[in-house]
């Protein structure tokens, strides 16, 4: 049985989502209290139960404390991950992203095809959007071995949801290090201007305004429009810089009020602020690559554009499972595993 505390570090919604995955791939029976205690509304939302239910469906888990608003959870498992086809519906705006990734790793290392549909948020804040898990995300621990598509059912904004994706895995590779220190030559920015249920400027307004803004700074750059139907009305602008080694992500959502070109800005200026930083690995990527380093055969090494607190607190659920050592070196922002 392992414990872990939820007010750990940051004591946000990361902690629980690492020790579940990790309890489920490796059957260890985890209880975890003060959950999210770090957070103005402390305990399970909607997201984290949803990624506590579908964690226990893959491994027969015996839970306890997995209601809404609970602080505390016993999660007992009682079998190794199954493959499979599953639903899973988080029922508000909150992120199937994170869904995904609790349970994406388990399903990776068990040798079997899965297909998964998500219902909730796709595109929402403070959370990796569905361009992030597609174009950053998954190709990132795709070069690890992990073999896993996604594709955009409905789009699903804040404050309505009522997005679905499906997530499709083959499992049973093993898992290798990565080497992430030198991203290499700058390539080019792709980008995606989208709408649902908005009029067309909007994705274009934002568009070229990106463009020029990072014309402007003798990047290559190309984005597209796109206007869909939707439940509801949502914006947003999702880039993608691509070197040599590597890729990163950068994201703006719109909301009543904020113009286009504003909502271009944020996204320009996150993704500038990379560039010149000279890092690998954007702030993102850099805590949720943690997780597969620990479970490959080999060593991973990666150069952070910076070293967050959700990435010290991710180091520190994974070390408690004992499944790798992770050194952090904060003058250069480098962080290596080393899986035991
Ligand atoms: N713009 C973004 N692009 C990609 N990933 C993001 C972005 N914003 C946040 N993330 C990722 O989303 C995760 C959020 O973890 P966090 O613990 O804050 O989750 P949470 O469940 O929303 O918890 P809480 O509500 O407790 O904050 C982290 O892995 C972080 O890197």
């Amino acid at each position: 049985m392992i414990h872990i505390d939820g007010s750990f570090g940051e004591g946000g919604g990361q902690v629980l989502r690492t020790a579940l995955s990790l309890a489920t791939l490796t059957g260890t029976p985890l209880t975890l209290d003060r959950i999210r205690a770090g957070r103005t509304k402390p305990g399970l939302a909607a997201q984290h139960l949803t990624g506590v239910r579908a964690a226990a469906t893959l491994c027969n888990a015996k839970v306890y404390g997995d209601s809404l608003g609970s602080q505390f959870l016993e999660f007992i498992p009682q079998s190794p991950p199954q493959p499979g086809h599953y639903r899973f519906d988080v029922t508000t705006a909150g992120s199937v992203s994170l869904v995904l990734q609790t349970i994406l790793l388990p399903l990776a290392l068990t040798p079997g095809e899965s297909r998964i549909t998500l219902c909730g948020g796709t595109h929402v804040a403070f959370s990796p959007s569905f361009p992030y898990i597609q174009e950053v995300y998954l190709p990132a621990i795709a070069r690890m071995g992990v073999c896993a598509e996604v594709t955009l059912v409905k789009w699903g904004w804040y404050p309505r949801g009522g997005g679905e994706i499906q997530l499709r895995v083959t499992g049973g590779q093993p898992l290798s290090g990565l080497n992430l220190q030198d991203r290499g030559k700058f390539q080019q920015v792709r980008g995606l201007a989208a709408v649902t249920e908005l009029p067309s400027h909007i994705p274009q307004r934002m568009a070229n305004r990106a463009e020029n803004r990072l014309r402007e700074a003798q990047m290559k750059v190309h984005i597209q429009t796109s206007r869909q139907k939707g439940i509801a009305p949502g914006a947003g602008l999702f880039l993608t810089a691509d070197y040599r080694n590597s890729t990163a992500g950068f994201s703006a959502l719109g909301k009543q009020g904020l113009p286009s070109d504003q909502v271009a800005d944020r996204a320009c200026d996150a993704l500038l602020e990379f560039h010149h930083s000279g890092a690998a690995v954007d702030v993102y990527l850099a805590d949720q690559l943690l997780l597969p380093a620990a479970l490959a055969t080999s060593e991973t090494h990666y150069h952070a554009q910076a070293i967050s607190l959700h990435l010290t607190t991710n180091a520190g659920v994974i070390e408690q499972f004992g499944l790798a050592k992770i050194e952090i070196n904060p003058a250069h922002n480098l962080v290596s595993v080393f899986p035991q």
